[in-house]
């Protein structure tokens, strides 16, 4: 049921293999940046190679690579050929050239289900991009490439080598950018598993098996998975999925990230020690992330407004990163109006949501995020003057701005 890792490998290898150029015909692909052009090795496609002075040939056969090597140089090179594949591939695996994205699939054809199907992997997050405690960023980074480099430290100990990562916290503030940023960072693939596809315990442990090493497992939303009533897959199947028993057998590295609103209404066993190694939360938007993202999206490194956001943050953050960066983007040209956009949702936003909701409706409405810019702007400025008076006054007048948000929609 497993995958031939080395077969993975000969691919790798013989990608990068110049003669791959001499080839009548080869696969052309866009490589990660994108004036990067990739040659692929091709169906049929012969292709040459030398090792300590033999000829070496490989013949690529639907699913099948066919070695080719004299009789007399067999005995001479084949070993340390092998050896030298299986070497090479493993540094150019640190910096491949494309990431993948696997999803699993009902499969219609044979009934079977939890097949994976991938698609490449482009999200363009990192953790540069992201904002959050550079402190907490670099303590990530530095976890995630000790962990790279501990085979034998792991091996040692009998212990499975993996990691397992919970980000918690409200919608929108940015764990799925964070797994993103995960990936790109390890340059490993995806594995987003989506439970409701899985068809009990069994064929979870089934797409464990499939996934390859160096890899992200992930599992989005996984306490309102286990809130549900009736489920395919039983606790005791995530349980021992998270123990990735299995997965030993390859003795590859694999990383599990799962995420959640909340964990409060979680079986603790799910989060014992072992089963989830870090615990990442994930707050609302604070003033050290505001700044961030005003700077990546306005080019804003300080602006005459910023003690006043300052002093909102003060009193309690309301919205996500994810909402203040809707409305950064949305009045990118201005970043004067973005942060007078940005101060009103804060302030009349008094259960953390209410006015971005309006927003988004109108989006939808229209269809055009360029129109919804315009009406929603001059509105904004208008009501925002409106308010910004109202409380000047008093700032504890957050239920009047409400109100005028509300009439004037
Ligand atoms: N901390 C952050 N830094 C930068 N951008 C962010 C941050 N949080 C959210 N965003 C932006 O908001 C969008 C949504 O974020 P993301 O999908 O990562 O949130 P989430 O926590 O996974 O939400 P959900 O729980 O609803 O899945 C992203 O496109 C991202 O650009
Ligand atoms: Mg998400």
């Amino acid at each position: 049921m497993q995958r031939n890792q080395f077969y993975h490998k000969v691919l790798v290898y013989l990608n990068s293999l110049t003669s791959i150029e001499d080839s009548d015909f080869t696969n052309l692909f866009t490589g990660k940046k994108s004036n990067e052009i990739v040659l692929h090795l091709d169906q049929n496609q012969i292709i040459e190679d030398d090792f300590l002075g033999a000829k070496i040939f490989w013949i690529n056969e639907e699913e099948t690579l066919v070695l080719k090597i004299r009789k007399a140089d067999k005995r001479r090179v084949l070993r340390p050929y092998l050896q030298h594949i299986d070497t090479v591939s493993d540094e150019l695996d640190e910096k491949k050239w494309e990431l993948k994205l696997y999803v699993n699939v009902v499969d219609n054809h044979d009934g079977r289900k939890g097949r994976w199907r991938s698609v490449p992997f482009t999200h363009p997050s990192t953790f540069d991009t992201l904002a959050m405690e550079s402190d907490l960023k670099n303590k990530v980074k530095s976890d995630l490439h000790s962990f790279a480099k501990a085979k034998q430290y792991y091996h040692r100990l009998g212990r499975v080598w993996k990691r397992s990562y919970l980000l918690y916290g409200p919608s929108g503030t940015g764990k799925s950018s964070f797994v993103a940023a995960m990936a790109n960072f390890l340059s490993y693939d995806v594995y987003d598993i989506d439970l409701s596809k899985v068809s009990d315990d069994s064929d979870l442990k089934f797409l464990l098996l499939q996934s390859t090493s160096k890899s992200l497992i992930v599992i989005e939303d996984l306490d309102r998975f286990l809130s549900e009533k009736s489920t395919a897959v039983s606790l005791s199947g995530i349980l021992s999925f998270m123990d990735g028993i299995l997965t030993s057998s390859c003795g590859e590295e694999r990383v599990m990230v799962f995420t959640m609103n909340g964990k409060d209404h979680v079986d603790p066993a799910i989060l014992r020690p072992g089963r989830i190694d870090v615990h990442l939360h994930f707050p609302l938007c604070n003033f050290t992330a505001f700044k961030t993202l005003a700077n990546s999206y306005l080019g804003l490194k300080d602006h005459k407004l910023f003690p006043q956001v300052e002093e909102i943050f003060q009193n309690g953050a309301s919205l996500s990163p994810a909402e203040i960066s809707e409305l950064m983007i949305a009045n990118r040209n201005s970043p004067s109006r973005a942060l007078k956009t940005v101060i009103n949702a804060l302030q009349t936003d008094g259960d953390g949501r209410g006015a971005l909701h309006i927003g988004r409706r109108s989006v939808e409405e229209i269809g055009e995020p360029s129109g919804v810019f315009c009406t929603e702007g001059v509105n904004a400025v208008k009501e925002f003057k409106k308010l910004y008076g109202l409380l000047r006054v008093k700032s504890s007048r957050k239920s009047q701005s409400l109100d005028l948000i509300g009439r004037q929609n």
